[in-house]
């Protein structure tokens, strides 16, 4: 065996994955009414032509494909009861405890019915009331813990509420689409899900769901446009470009949500972002709702996404960029030289456990572009069916790429970072980090596309001398998560003076998250502290009720903790992308490239220099930062 025996595990062989895995999906046969339904506006009646795609159809679903005779469908609960969650701001709106309770209206309700939604995950039953009332929010929960549907069913509701009608205004030649709500996201594959997940529960309101993301014809999707929109989905770099040919008009939003809002916000998006939000007729915040969501939330991305936002309430369930405890993680040391044969004997102990094929999904995590191509063909020349996904690929192959995943045609999926984040894969059952990304946030979201929705997942990391500035930050977070560190991880960590790039782990305290308000004392107001899904507002912090905190005064423990575990450096964007030439470990995310030109370590390949952008990148934004190269931008 030729990787290093000093593993989390003495046996090198795996024991079956987790068996709570399957998924059974909707089987409704929906009304095909062409009346209008209960909650829908005038003006919103479907005829037969124009009848609507049915979302919950068996045959057209592709997540369908995975269906199982098990019918353990319905979200583990459990999992969530000792969830701690934070709220900080002023008048906070209490929880839910059922979706009855909240009120969306019936056409939502029958939706969330036909989803088998059977009662709101913890984020949900904070958020929705939140959102609801108005308010701006910044929320942070696990992944795969339900926070589309946290952001798409208060603003569906709002906009069935408002009664109104797709608005169009007038542009140069043709109509000007007037969207009510804007969903943006920062990979094209992200924004198509949330646009499916926004359709579906918007099915028969009479809502419109339309998505623009970039690499994909814009004709096709401007036609979508002309037939009218309520709710736009969209990559930053499409939704800019229609803008300025006049096709899309921001001035009537009423709803903006940001989802991986804090990787919207840093350097990669974040001079897009404010362009479209600040620059482009939007209204301001006050004069718009608006709703920013994450996995993870570094304090300085808190402080730039702020200025979005207008006496907000900030609300995390977990502690802020903790991975779920219902993903097993192990961390191997291996050597780069040895990664392939010891992935070799992980699949091979798969197969033989019988955990393989459409319900057992594998997704291996590489650095770069060309090392996801490489390992593809060196997996599928030793008979292991694997296709592979980057943003050097065109849109038709990453899309296909996806599919076959999702179908189960090829079980194993090769990435770099562009399907770290948001993707709902329901059958992925282990994710392995074959190259560990050099940011623990981004190690957060890719072991989060397995373990979702209350099932457990096993996450596998190989771990180079190379990957020694996240071993403190690793060995934190797994702590924290419940799982077992290795010694040697440990050893790494005490030596290691990094915690992964620059940015300091956040982590500390187990309770809650973090409102960089509260220790700033800039703001905040009430707090109240909530366990779980059970309905009590138990107070967690130094004796004060929901309610009755003064802003950032009464932090009690929790913030003290927070600060005394805080890490020595904050999130430095010199260290983000500039200081590391010759490795590429963020030159892939949604076709992005961060990482400065040089050589790539890992395959020995040039990159290319700043300033380089690729053929589809249509009404792409320039590089703007001499070490950013943007390609294939969305
Ligand atoms: N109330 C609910 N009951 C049952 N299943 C739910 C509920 N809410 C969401 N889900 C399911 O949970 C899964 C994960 O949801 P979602 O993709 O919104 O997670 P997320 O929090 O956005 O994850 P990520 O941080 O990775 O983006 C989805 O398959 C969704 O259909």
């Amino acid at each position: 065996m030729s990787y290093n025996n000093n593993n989390y595990n003495d046996s090198s062989s795996y024991p079956p994955l987790p068996t709570r895995l399957h998924r059974h999906q909707p089987n409704y046969s929906a009304n095909r009414s062409t009346t209008r339904t209960h909650n829908q506006p005038p003006g919103r009646t479907h005829t037969n032509q124009e009848q609507e795609h049915n979302p919950f159809d068996l045959s057209t679903n592709l997540n369908q494909l995975n269906l199982n005779s098990d019918n353990s469908n319905v979200i583990n609960f459990d999992a969530y009861e000792d969830i701690p969650v934070e709220t900080t701001g002023s008048d906070i709106p209490p929880p839910v405890n059922t979706f009855a309770e909240i009120r969306l209206g019936k056409a939502l309700d029958d939706n969330i019915r036909r989803c088998k939604y059977v009662k709101p995950t913890p984020i949900q039953r904070h958020a929705i009331p939140v959102a609801l009332a108005g308010r701006d929010l910044m929320a942070c929960a696990q992944t795969g813990s339900g926070k589309t549907a946290a952001f798409c069913f208060p603003i569906i509701s709002g906009i069935l509420k408002q009664n109104g009608t797709t608005p169009f205004g007038s542009g140069r030649r043709m109509r000007v689409a007037c969207p009510l709500a804007l969903i943006m996201s920062p990979t094209r594959e992200l924004s198509c899900q949330i646009h499916d997940e926004a359709k579906k529960f918007s099915h028969q309101t009479g809502v419109k769901v339309v998505v623009a993301y970039g690499g994909a014809p814009i004709n096709r999707q401007l036609q979508n446009l002309e037939k009218g929109v309520d709710i736009l989905v969209a990559t930053p770099g499409r939704l800019v470009d229609m803008i300025e040919r006049e096709r899309i008009s921001l001035k009537r939003i009423k709803y903006l949500a940001l989802d991986e809002a804090d990787r919207m916000l840093d350097m990669g998006f974040e001079r897009q972002i404010r362009q479209i939000v600040e620059e482009m007729g939007m209204p301001p915040p006050g004069a718009r709702q608006t709703l920013l969501f994450s996995a993870t939330f570094p304090t300085e991305i808190q402080r730039l996404a702020s200025d979005f936002l207008k006496n907000y309430i900030f609300l995390s369930v977990g502690r802020v960029g903790s991975s779920t405890d219902l993903i097993d993680q192990r961390v191997e040391l291996v050597q780069d030289m040895d990664k392939r044969s010891r992935l070799m004997d992980i699949l091979k102990d798969q197969r033989s456990n019988g955990m393989t094929g459409k319900f057992a999904l594998t997704l291996v995590f590489v650095e770069t572009k060309r090392g996801a191509d490489l390992l593809e063909h060196w997996l599928c020349g030793n008979g292991y069916s694997a296709t592979a996904i980057h943003g050097d690929k065109v849109q038709m192959e990453r899309e296909r790429a996806l599919r076959s995943f999702k179908n189960g045609s090829t079980p194993i999926l090769v990435a770099t970072d562009v399907a770290a984040r948001g993707l709902d894969v329901p059958h992925v059952t282990h994710v392995i980090n074959f190259d560990l990304p050099k940011d623990i946030d981004d190690y957060v979201h890719r072991i989060g596309r397995t373990g979702r929705a209350g099932k457990s997942g096993l996450a596998t990391a190989f771990f180079s001398e190379k990957n020694s500035s996240l071993a403190k930050a690793l060995a934190q977070l797994m702590q924290e998560s419940n799982q077992q560190v290795p010694t040697w991880l440990t050893q790494y960590a005490e030596t290691s003076s990094s915690y992964g790039n620059g940015r300091s782990y956040r982590g500390g305290s187990k309770f809650g998250g973090h409102d960089f308000r509260s220790s700033s004392n800039n703001g905040g107001g009430g707090k109240y502290s909530d366990y779980g899904s059970g309905s009590k507002y138990s107070d967690n912090g130094s004796g004060s009720n929901y309610g009755n905190y003064g802003s950032g005064s009464n932090y009690g423990n929790y913030g003290t903790d927070y600060k005394a575990n805080k890490g020595p450096a904050d999130y430095t964007y010199s260290d983000y992308s500039g200081t590391n030439p010759g490795d590429s470990t963020y030159s892939d995310y949604s076709g992005h490239d961060f990482a400065a030109a040089g050589v790539d370590a890992h395959s020995g390949n040039e990159f290319p220099a700043a300033g380089h952008v690729d053929a589809y990148a249509s009404g792409g934004a320039p590089a703007y930062q001499s070490e950013i190269v943007a390609t294939g931008w969305d």
